[in-house]
């Protein structure tokens, strides 16, 4: 049964939850017991930490039945979850519920094994440096990223201090992404380490709200979370001044309230960032080039030189070739294991083929 007494509404709401929308999935679950209900916070080696509604804070084990379910269905636990927790005879807290999240957002591990990252999210932030860290592909991945998990993103371009012309930055991002929406809030330039960051984003601080920064290592996300916090919560690492490359501080996911009242989850540099959308849920992430498509010639252009085609005309060549990119990875890992073993052998044949063609060429 639900049993919300024992943790007072505000208190959760504080949290992040959002009852009217969560309720038919705490309702779900197995409140017997007295299980307590927790927002999960930290995501350690084989722990997880969790937060109450009151401020206190435990360190829980998830019981093997409740990960080998999610297991089989590709999912696992990941800061933002609402978990339920009873205690044993040692006092040892032991999860062993979770409440389906309203989203999550998910990549692809380098095994290709699908990992949730976070969940419960209001607005995924997609921190990106003024320096080197600037690359409008990337924000093409993440913003597919967050559209297909149905959060709404807000680029924050940081370092803003050390760029001689933000807006000019801001400017280029926009006429990249033209006129795709993907659920794009704003874009903004902020100095980091200044307070007016924190009154730049205060639209989206306000209290129940939850916020994941994203972005590549060094890019400024714990710098950012720090000033929105008011406080030294998070290590802040150097960038190593050749490439302005982060030093990946950041370990593990944690969430952190910040002052307005919204809680913030800082997650690591993503070193990569491999996707888990098929073609389909791409095509719904580049609206914009679905919109163009629309106007090509031919009905199967493939934009890749047809004659009277929109999308070439009208995209920018670097935002088409993004799509390209990302929608041959995605028709990849569609691929069946039998596919990719006949195109694995197909490579070979013809590598083989090239190999004897320049032997033949030196008379070898
Ligand atoms: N000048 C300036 N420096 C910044 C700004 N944001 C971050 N930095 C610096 O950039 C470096 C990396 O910042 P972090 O906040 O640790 O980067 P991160 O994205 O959290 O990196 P990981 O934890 O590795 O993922 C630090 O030396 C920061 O002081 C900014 O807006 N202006
Ligand atoms: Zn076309």
């Amino acid at each position: 049964m639900l049993n919300l007494e024992a943790h007072s509404l505000n208190t959760l709401h504080s949290l992040g939850l959002n009852f009217s929308t969560l309720r038919p999935a705490l309702a779900a679950l197995d409140w017997s017991d007295d299980a307590r209900l927790w927002r999960l916070t930290e995501v350690h080696r084989d722990a997880f930490g969790l937060q109450a509604g009151d401020a206190s804070s435990v360190q829980a084990r998830a019981l093997p039945a409740l990960t080998q379910t999610l297991h089989a269905s590709g999912e696992n636990l990941c800061v933002g979850d609402w978990v339920l927790t009873r205690r044993n005879s040692f006092g040892d807290h032991w999860i062993h519920a979770r409440a389906t999240p309203l989203n999550t957002l998910t990549r692809r591990d380098p095994e290709g094994r699908r990992q949730a990252l976070v969940s419960n999210v209001d607005l995924a932030v997609l921190v990106m440096g003024l320096d080197h860290d600037f690359k409008l592909a990337r924000l093409d991945r993440y913003l597919v990223l967050t559209h297909s998990a149905g959060v709404p993103a807000l680029i924050v371009l940081s370092k803003a201090d050390l760029c001689a012309d933000a807006s000019a930055k801001i400017a280029e991002v926009r006429e990249h992404l033209g006129r795709s929406r993907g659920g794009l809030l704003d874009i903004l330039a902020v100095d980091g380490n200044a307070d007016s960051a924190r009154t730049q984003l205060s639209p989206w601080l306000g209290l129940g709200q939850t916020l994941v920064l994203l972005g590549s290592s060094g890019a400024g996300k714990s710098t950012l979370t720090n000033t929105l916090c008011q406080a030294e919560l998070q290590l802040v690492g150097g960038v190593r001044e050749d490439d302005s490359r982060g030093r990946h501080t950041t370990t593990s996911r944690s969430l952190k309230r910040c002052v307005g009242g919204a809680c913030i989850i800082d997650t690591p540099g993503l070193r990569s960032l491999q996707l888990d959308a098929d073609v389909a849920t791409l095509r719904l992430a580049f609206d914009d080039v679905g919109e163009l498509a629309a106007e090509c010639k031919f009905r199967n252009c493939s934009h890749q030189g047809e004659p009277g085609c929109a999308v070439r005309e009208a995209l920018s060549p670097a935002r088409l070739k993004s799509f390209q990119k990302l929608q041959r990875e995605a028709a990849r890992d569609q691929m069946t294991h039998l596919d990719k073993r006949e195109q694995l052998a197909a490579r070979k044949i013809w590598g083989r083929i090239g190999n004897a063609a320049v032997r033949a060429k030196r008379g070898d």
